[in-house]
């Protein structure tokens, strides 16, 4: 799924009243009853009580208007306040007219700012993707007495204030939505951690906008859901044998880390590898054996790290990182694993694919030369504090994601950026949000099973690089999501991601 900037929207409204031969006060009303559609299964009449609506000057203002007269009709009890201003767009003024006289209409002034209760429900229509500037004199009195009243707001479009695709500048006044009921497709603002209080629980409704503008808009951006990974993990034939779904290697533990290890390898034979070797230090041996029979294991002449890189003809693919530990032997081994992979060992001329996790990140981050012999579509996989190492520290997370894109595209690598919307940079410049996961997963090891997974699938030999991590990422997600229906978020451990990723395979 494509996300798109608010120009983009706005001419993708544009496109669909085109094709459809739609007028724009119908594709309105398919907003405001997508709106109402979403409103009425989380509010029956009595339980929302008198609900207050803000309503701007445009589109938004207008779909506030819509959604109140099919409110009203669906037997909910509504006041509406308006922004005052000197204009109101066409579509407005015609849902002003179509709002019966019995839904109470006040204006809102500097005076006269609305009462709310804390108690009462609040539909923010003041503004949307139409936002040309941060609010400033009565819009933000408003939104600042919204906020300060604590009630609970239910955003149309976007909480008003916030833009769509670009940061605001802070102390601005952004509504604070528990809950944001957007159309057609997300926006970037949604992903993004220091919106999430504004944003609250959000959802995109479907109102038939144009699939053609959709398919040709250019974006950077993108959001993986099930659709778009839908039949990406080739089948198993009749006939086929564990050398037909590669041999991966993992470089992984280190003296008091051997669960990293351990959780590492559980991940990656549960995604599908043929086979799996792990080279571990000789304290882990028992450990490993015992806990993850399934691998065959090689261990390290040093009992605590690893000093020594395995002979790497057998592989298809190669991890390390996982519990490592940051020693000069170990930086010494990434060295030599950087040289030898970017020396075609096969046929296809392809560089070994290499998965590079936790402190194999902080190593090059600490010796940056070294991310000058990355070989292409390596996949590092950081989380925002690793991320920091790698480059430097971001102003804000759209900073952050500009730092992304740079950085994949210098190092022509795939950097999947971990967090609630784990977001995965391309060599080309795309970056892919995530849609899958959830808070249960911030917990000690779940970066861990990350990368197994991702291991598993680049060792898959018909997966491109790009679409095994896609797939990966998302699937790691998944499989938390099944996990934390059985174990609660708090409960949830990153074995219990481990087990679930047979199911959340199967489902893709
Ligand atoms: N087109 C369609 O058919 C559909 C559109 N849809 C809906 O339309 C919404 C977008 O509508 P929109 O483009 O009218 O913009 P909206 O967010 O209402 O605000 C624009 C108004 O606010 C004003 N304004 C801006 N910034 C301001 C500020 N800081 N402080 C004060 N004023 C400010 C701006 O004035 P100006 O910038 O010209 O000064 C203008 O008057 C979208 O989010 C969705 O809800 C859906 O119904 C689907 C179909
Ligand atoms: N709030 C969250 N929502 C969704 N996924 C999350 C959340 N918190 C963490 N995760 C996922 O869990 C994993 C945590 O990785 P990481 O921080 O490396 O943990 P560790 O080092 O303990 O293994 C990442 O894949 C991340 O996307
Ligand atoms: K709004």
């Amino acid at each position: 799924m494509k996300i798109l900037t608010a120009a983009q929207t706005r001419q993708l409204d544009q496109a669909t009243l085109r094709e459809q031969h739609l007028l724009s006060p119908e594709l309105m009303e398919r907003a405001a009853t997508a709106f109402v559609k979403w409103f009425s299964s989380r509010f029956a009449p009595a339980e929302a009580g008198e609900i207050l609506l803000l309503c701007g000057p445009g589109n938004n203002g207008g779909d506030g208007l819509a959604a109140a007269r099919l409110l009203q009709r669906a037997g909910y009890r509504l006041r509406v306040a308006l922004l005052p201003t000197e204009k109101q767009s066409a579509d407005w003024q015609h849902n002003r007219h179509m709002l019966p006289n019995s839904v109470p209409v006040v204006e809102i002034g500097p005076a006269r700012l609305p009462k709310i209760d804390p108690s009462q429900l609040v539909i923010d229509a003041l503004f949307g993707t139409g936002l040309s500037r941060p609010l400033a004199g009565l819009a933000a009195k408003v939104v600042q007495h919204l906020n300060q009243a604590q009630a609970r707001v239910v955003a149309i479009d976007l909480p008003s204030g916030l833009f769509a695709d670009a940061p605001q500048p802070v102390d601005s006044a952004v509504v604070r939505a528990q809950h944001t009921v957007s159309f057609g497709l997300p926006k970037l603002a949604f992903l993004l951690p220091q919106n999430a209080e504004l944003v609250g629980e959000w959802q995109v409704m479907d109102i038939g906008l144009s699939a053609n503008f959709i398919a040709e808009a250019v974006t950077p951006w993108h959001y993986t859901d099930a659709a778009t990974v839908a039949g990406q993990l080739p089948p198993r034939p009749k006939f086929s044998h564990k050398g037909t779904f590669g041999h991966a290697l993992l470089l992984a533990g280190s003296r008091g880390k051997m669960g990293a290890a351990v959780l590492s390898a559980g991940a990656c034979l549960r995604s599908g590898v043929g086979l799996l070797t792990a080279h571990i230090p000789g304290c882990g041996y028992d450990i490993f054996q015992i806990s993850q029979p399934e691998a065959m294991c090689l261990t390290d002449k040093q009992a605590d790290f690893i000093s020594e890189l395995p002979e790497l003809k057998p592989y298809q693919a190669v991890a390390i990182g996982p519990g490592l530990g940051q020693q000069p032997a170990s930086l010494a081994v990434l060295r030599q694993l950087l040289k030898a992979a970017a020396k075609p060992l096969d046929k296809t001329g392809q560089p070994l694919p290499l998965v590079i996790d936790a402190d194999a990140l902080n190593l090059l981050g600490s010796h940056r030369a070294l991310l000058k012999q990355l070989p292409e579509n390596t996949v590092l996989t950081p989380h925002p504090k690793e991320f920091e190492r790698l480059t430097e520290p971001a102003r804000d997370d759209y900073h952050r994601l500009e730092l992304l894109r740079d950085f994949a595209t210098e190092h022509r690598c795939l950097v999947v950026l971990k967090g609630a919307y784990t977001c995965l940079a391309t060599p080309t410049g795309e970056l892919h949000f995530n849609s899958t996961g959830n808070a249960g997963m911030a917990t000690g090891g779940s970066g861990d099973v990350l990368t197994g997974v991702l291991l598993a699938l680049r060792a898959h030999a018909q997966l491109p690089a790009f679409e095994a991590v896609r797939l990966g990422v998302y699937a790691h997600g998944r499989a938390g999501d099944l996990a934390a229906a059985l174990t609660g978020m708090a409960g949830l451990v990153a074995g219990d991601i481990v087990r679930h990723l047979g199911p959340a395979l199967a489902e893709v």
